[in-house]
Order: structure tokens, then sequence, then C-alpha cells
């Protein structure tokens, strides 16, 4: 019956967070890579000796395996063990061989990172939050601090934060590599907020005849020296970008509100202005998909925004925002392409 369905969905929404807590769990354990380097199918003794637990914790162990299994994280098979009976043995899925550590497409990283306490306690204070009278993140709220200057005093949860970016970065590294025409042509580009220079250096790697600015503030890259083809520049990007063939802004608007990411697009837009029509802003972030029949995308995506408006006030934006902000900031056409899953590379130009 319809209220039959509705419990089942309240309370599978209500229990969600069960499912992330026993993905993270599988991380700190090392279930992936147990079964990884094992190299066949395991079974759970097997696991549960290769993760040195406590007898006791043998039956424990197969039921967090159970919910992670039903979710597509670990499969089952047999094994005949010593010759005869058959026994229950896992192996990794495509989405487990995401936390196998040491390979360029591991996330373990961004798993511990986003389920950190640190990244939780905030919802502790939503209801103040929404009651307030100021503009402040729901961290802001609960803290006291600003997102970015509460990182930069924690070095534990500041690491982890970079691991995580850093293993986005590599896997924007792939999909550079599925879009090489994006780039191809290009004599010069500026990563706008370009922080450290991680993106710029996978774009150098690739692409090694394109001369590559990362753009930051003076505090984030005023001591970075670069070499010839990759060199390090300081300012205000709500003042002016360097001038380049392509402009790049990955994860950058998406921290921003529309006034602002405005500002951005027209500076990056003047920065690009003497190349004419050959010039390009080339935009990475998500762009919900109005029309999307894919359920699990648009909750991933929306989900993702409402996490950007809690740590930064920050918005994903649909393909008709991302269309209306980029035509007000005077650009003539622009091109979405999907990439990582669940992402964009949008290509604009004047
Ligand atoms: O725009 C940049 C940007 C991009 C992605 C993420 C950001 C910020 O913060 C929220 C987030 O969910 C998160 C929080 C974290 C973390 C990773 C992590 O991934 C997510 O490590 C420590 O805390």
């Amino acid at each position: 019956s319809e209220l039959y369905h509705a419990q089942i969905h309240l309370y599978k929404h209500i229990y969600n967070f069960v499912s992330s807590m026993a993905l993270k769990s599988a991380v700190e354990l090392g279930i992936a890579d147990a079964i990884h380097n094992h190299g066949k199918p395991m079974t759970l003794p097997e696991l549960a000796s290769s993760l040195k637990l406590h007898p006791s914790k043998v039956n424990i162990l197969y039921r967090f395996l159970r919910l992670l299994t039903h979710n597509g994280f670990f499969a089952k098979t047999t094994v005949k063990s010593n010759g005869e009976e058959e026994e229950t043995a896992y192996v990794l899925t495509p989405s487990s061989k995401l936390l196998v550590s040491g390979k360029s497409t591991c996330l373990s990283s961004v798993v511990k990172g986003a389920l950190h306490p640190i990244s939780l306690d905030l919802w502790g204070v939503s209801k103040k939050w929404f009651h307030e009278d100021k503009e402040q993140t729901l961290f802001e709220c609960a803290t006291g601090e600003n997102y970015w200057d509460f990182l930069n005093k924690d070095s534990d949860y500041l690491s982890i934060f970079q691991d995580a970016m850093a293993a986005d970065s590599r896997l924007f590294k792939l999909a550079i590599q599925e879009n090489k025409h994006v780039f191809e042509g290009l004599e010069s580009l500026v990563d706008v907020a370009g922080g450290t220079g991680g993106v710029a250096k996978l774009i150098h790697e690739a692409f090694p005849h394109i001369k590559c600015t990362v753009f930051d503030q003076p505090q984030v890259v005023g001591n970075l020296t670069g070499n010839e083809n990759l060199n390090f520049v300081s300012g205000d990007m709500f003042k002016s970008v360097p001038s380049a063939d392509a402009v790049l802004l990955k994860w950058v608007l998406h921290d921003w509100n529309d006034e602002l990411s405005l500002k951005i697009l027209k500076k990056s837009k003047e920065a690009i202005s003497h190349k004419g029509k050959d010039g390009k802003v080339i935009i990475i972030d998500i762009s919900i998909d109005d029309n999307s029949d894919d359920h699990g995308l648009t909750e991933l995506q929306l989900e993702y925004d409402v996490v950007m408006l809690t740590m930064f006030l920050g918005k994903e934006r649909t393909k008709k925002e991302w269309e209306k902000l980029i035509y007000d900031a005077g650009f003539s056409r622009y091109k979405i392409t999907p990439i990582c899953g669940f992402k964009s590379l949008i290509e604009v130009y004047p």
C-alpha cells in the first residue's frame, strides 16, 4: 500500500548513513586492499585473519560485508577449499576497485575526508542555522570559523583534504586524456584559483607545449617558482586575470554566488580577448541536467550542491543556470561534455 511504501522510503532515508558508515569502515579496515592483494576470491575466515580481527569479530565482519555486497561494493562467488565442499568467497566490483590504495583511481581519501567527523559535525546545528539572520555557512554556524581558515589550522584534517583533492585531480588526468581535443591547439592556458598547481602540472604533462600559468592569491602562490612552461602568478581574479588562449576554472565557480561568478567570467573573457573567436574559457563543474532520467546521478549532484552550500555557501548549477551565467557574462556559445561520471567540462566561447 502507499502507506507501507512511504514508510520504506522514509526509513531508507533515515538509515542511508549506515551504508555510508559501512563504506567508511571498509576503507578504514582496508578490505578492498586485502581482497586485491589476495589475488583471488577470498573467504570470510581468510579475510578476517588478513585483517587481524579477533575471532569474535568474524561474524560482525560478515554482517558488514553482507550490506556492502548488497550495495554493490563486493560480489560473492564460491571456491572449493581443500578439494571438497564449496565455500562462499568475496571479490571486488568496479566500485571497490576505486578503494584499492596506490592506484591512480583510488578514491579512499575522499571517503575518509567527506565522512570525517569534522565534515559531519556541522549538521548538529542546522535548525539554528536556518533561523539565524546572518549569511554564513552551516560550518561557520557550528564552529564559528570559516572552513578554509579552519582547514589551514588543523594539519591532520588539511592533509586528508589535500589527499582527497589530489585523488580527484588524478581522475581528472583520465578526463584530460579522454578530451584531448579541448586542449589541442592552445599555446597558453591560465588555471585560475589553481592552488599549488596540481591540475596545471597534469595539463603540462599531457601537453608540454602549452605554456601553463597557475594564477591564485599571493598567500597561495607567492613563494612558488615554476619552470619555463609552468609558472605561478599571484593576483586577484576579481580584478584581473593574466591573458592566455584559454582560462581554466576547475571547481571554482561552484564556490561563488552568481554575482561573483559573473565577475570572474567577465575577467576571464577579458583575459582571452586577444585571441578573438579562438579564445575559450574551460569550466569544470557539475551541471545538473533538469530532465535527466538518471535519478541516482541527479541525487548525487543535488547532494553535492548541499555539501558545497553548507561548507562554502557555494552551489552547483543546472544546465539552464550555466547558460544564463555564460550569456550574461557576454559569451556567445558553449559546449557541455560530461566527464568523471557526474561532472561536466563546459567550453565557453566569446
Ligand atoms: O571545491 C573544493 C571541494 C571539492 C570536494 C569536496 C569539498 C571541497 O569539500 C566537501 C567534501 O565533501 C570534502 C570534505 C573533506 C574532504 C574531501 C571532500 O570532498 C568534498 O577531506 C576532508 O574534508
